[in-house]
């Protein structure tokens, strides 16, 4: 008997351009949300966004609440969670980059409340996904969280922002194609739960970025509205998947090590598109396609050795041998790596010297 069953939980609407900011209160309307609304945002994103579209709803007759956050903590969610029931909100809006936003959708996890995304950075691809990541104990990777009801990214806010967030959102996309790797090896392996239509989405979705990477330049609205796309289309790869396997394997696991080795070096995409680099040199060995990787990493200004991203040799290597110990995920990187070959393939693709 056939008993399988899915339950995909996408954005209603998304919507993506220049000056789209002012229609966040429109696609409150349109999703027929009544009540007040608690924005959750950080300082900078308030400054640039935040006040300008609490300003919006004022002006259409709904007086939001607003709380600014300044790190990603569960302390964080938890004082979200106490304000938005202390002021009855009826809704969550996350305007921010990464920090912001996942403590909206996992306080509106907990609330059992629809959250909006209005992302500031195109800094990585949780600003569609139904996955949360804020720091817990020793633990760094995404967590189940709620998805948006609606996305709206205003272009011209994030080709405002530093021009590292845009290549570091670049640099999680294209670390995709050794997450597929990895999910497929799994799946051979270890016959875990595969969807090749999140595993073609997600690979797709890093090649047009790639094939497109000359239109991705500082101070170009365009690169936004390129990166922002290619960050949706893989946030929906999570959800159709159901998990972060498509957008995640052995090169997140070493960023989340590092993270807790060096926390706060580099940004999340960065570290990742590196470690992209030295796990498909694991799965193809020299003729593989890690230095198209690198190539691509390089073109758009992202980090492709340590010292780019601020972390020094040894600490990769430490990451390296301990990383597959972070989650119970299979990845190429099986039982974990020794040392020696940890040095070897760090050294082989130029990582470290
Ligand atoms: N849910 C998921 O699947 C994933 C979640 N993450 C999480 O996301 C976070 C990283 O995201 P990231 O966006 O880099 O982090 P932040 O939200 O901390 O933003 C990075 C920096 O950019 C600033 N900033 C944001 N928008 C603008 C803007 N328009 N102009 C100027 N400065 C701006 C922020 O300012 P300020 O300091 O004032 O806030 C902050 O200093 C981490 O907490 C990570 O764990 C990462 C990957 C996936
Ligand atoms: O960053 C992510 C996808 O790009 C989420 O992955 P994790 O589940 O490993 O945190
Ligand atoms: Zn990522």
């Amino acid at each position: 008997m056939f008993e399988k069953s899915t339950w995909i939980r996408l954005p209603r609407n998304v919507v993506v351009g220049h000056g789209v900011r002012s229609a966040v209160v429109d696609v409150v309307d349109d999703l027929h949300l009544q009540g007040r609304p608690l924005f959750v945002t950080s300082p900078t994103p308030r400054e640039v966004a935040a006040d300008p579209i609490a300003a919006d709803f004022e002006a259409a007759g709904i007086e939001p609440k607003i709380v600014t956050v300044e790190k990603a903590t569960f302390d964080a969610v938890e004082r979200v969670i106490e304000v938005a029931e202390a002021e009855g909100a009826a809704y969550l809006v996350g305007i921010g980059g990464g920090k912001a936003i996942d403590i909206a959708k996992m306080a509106s996890y907990h609330l059992e409340m629809g959250f909006l995304s209005v992302p500031t950075a195109a800094s990585h691809d949780g600003i569609v996904s139904n996955r949360g990541s804020v720091p817990d104990g020793d633990s760094r990777h995404s967590v189940a969280a709620e998805p948006p009801l609606a996305v709206v990214a205003d272009t011209a806010t994030l080709a405002d922002a530093p021009w590292e967030l845009t290549t570091a959102g670049c640099a999680d996309i294209i670390s995709n194609y050794t997450a597929v790797m990895d999910w497929r090896l799994a799946k051979r392996l270890k016959d875990v739960e595969y969807s090749e239509y999140a595993a073609a989405l997600s690979e797709m979705t890093a090649e047009i970025l790639v094939d497109n990477a000359e239109l991705i330049r500082p101070g170009l609205e365009e690169s936004a509205w390129v990166v922002t796309k290619a960050l949706m289309s893989s946030g929906v790869a999570m959800s159709i998947a159901g998990s972060s396997r498509p957008a995640s394997g052995a090169e997140h696991l070493f960023s989340h090590q590092l993270d807790r080795l060096a926390p706060g070096a580099a940004l999340h995409g960065h570290q990742v598109g590196v470690g992209s680099v030295m796990t498909a040199y694991l799965h193809g060995g020299d003729r593989g396609i890690w230095r198209d990787i690198r190539n691509a990493l390089s073109s758009i200004d992202a980090p492709t050795t340590a010292a780019e991203l601020g972390i020094d040799d040894e600490t990769v290597v430490e990451a390296l041998t301990t990383c597959h110990e972070i989650r119970d995920r299979y990845t190429i990187l099986g039982d974990g790596m020794n040392e020696r070959a940890a040095r070897d393939v760090a050294k082989k693709t130029g990582v470290i010297d």
